[in-house]
């Protein structure tokens, strides 16, 4: 293996740390920032994923509230449950966990939360002020990403960043990120209708892997010496996480590459910990430390 490992679980330590000192002054100030999270049925995976963000908030000192509605719960209850939280002071972060079952409708619940409140960055009051270039709450993936290459010092202005996958949640808010003025990377938006992938891919000094198709990018799609990042979570039979790259083969040939697991997942909840963070000081009206 050539590639220097990006090591998304020590980063993502060390951002817990910065956060839990910045949440114990915003306590002792009045303000313990409170994170909920909506979690609508019992499909597994979205059980431990909240599991995880419960586990995370008390390791910062954050209050977490979790809702739980059953699988059957109406759009008019879930409505309710979201106006509920919107209304309460002690929550200062809201997220509705993805996927909700087939007869909910993911984006009505997504509009429902208040914008101040909207720390998975979904809400078009979000997504429009990131497009405008004035970004509130960035979805935390994406963030992660970008904190990650900052944190590694690999140079983003002029690169070019291949983006396969268009998704609300990453790939399209990440292209927004990364192309801002300021950050200036080359963004190519690549998706499932792209023509010659590869072409594209082996011209990238940064491929990011955000379509969720296991072991998708091989050695022979990157240049030598690139940056690969992975944001794929396929679920193996075997219970084990894979990413969207060839972990093995594309190591040989890339300079830099993120693990599955242990790169950009546990960004992704320090993220989410740090738009709640951000959330609480906004609504408190207290300054930045
Ligand atoms: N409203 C909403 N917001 C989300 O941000 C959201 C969502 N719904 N639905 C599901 C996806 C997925 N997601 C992950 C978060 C952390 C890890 C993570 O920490 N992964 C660890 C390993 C975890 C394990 O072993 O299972 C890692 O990659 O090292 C993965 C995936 C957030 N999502």
């Amino acid at each position: 293996m050539s590639a220097q490992i990006i090591d998304g679980k020590a980063v993502a330590a060390a951002q817990r740390d910065r956060i839990a000192a910045e949440v114990a002054d915003l306590t002792a100030a009045g303000v313990q920032p409170g994170l909920a999270a909506v979690l609508v049925g019992d499909d597994p995976a979205s059980h431990v994923y909240v599991g995880m963000k419960e586990k995370d908030c008390a390791a910062v000192g954050m209050r977490s509230l979790g809702a739980r509605l059953p699988s059957d719960v109406t759009q008019e209850t879930l409505h309710a449950e979201i106006d509920r939280l919107n209304e309460d002071p002690q929550v200062h972060g809201i997220i509705v966990q993805m996927p909700l079952p087939d007869h909910l409708d993911e984006v009505a619940a997504q509009d429902r939360i208040a914008p101040e409140k909207d720390v998975d960055g979904l809400h078009p009051h979000s997504q429009g002020q990131l497009m405008r270039g004035v970004p509130t709450y960035v979805p935390a993936t994406p963030l992660g990403c970008q904190v990650l290459l900052e944190h590694y010092d690999i140079p983003l202005s002029g690169a070019n960043v291949v983006i396969v996958g268009r998704s609300t949640l990453v790939g399209r808010p990440l292209a927004m990120l990364l192309s801002r003025k300021g950050v200036d990377a080359t963004v190519t938006c690549c998706h499932s209708r792209t023509k010659d992938l590869a072409a594209h891919t082996r011209g990238a000094d940064i491929v990011i892997m955000a379509v969720g198709v296991a072991r998708m990018l091989t050695a022979d799609m990157v240049r030598e010496g690139a940056v690969v990042i992975d944001v794929g979570i396929t679920r193996g039979e075997d219970g084990k996480l894979v990413g969207d790259v060839d972990f093995d083969g594309v190591a040989e040939v890339a300079g830099w590459i993120t693990p599955v697991p242990g790169g950009v997942g546990p960004m992704t909840r320090a993220m989410l910990l740090e738009n709640t963070l951000r959330a609480a000081r906004t609504q408190s009206g207290q300054p930045s430390s």
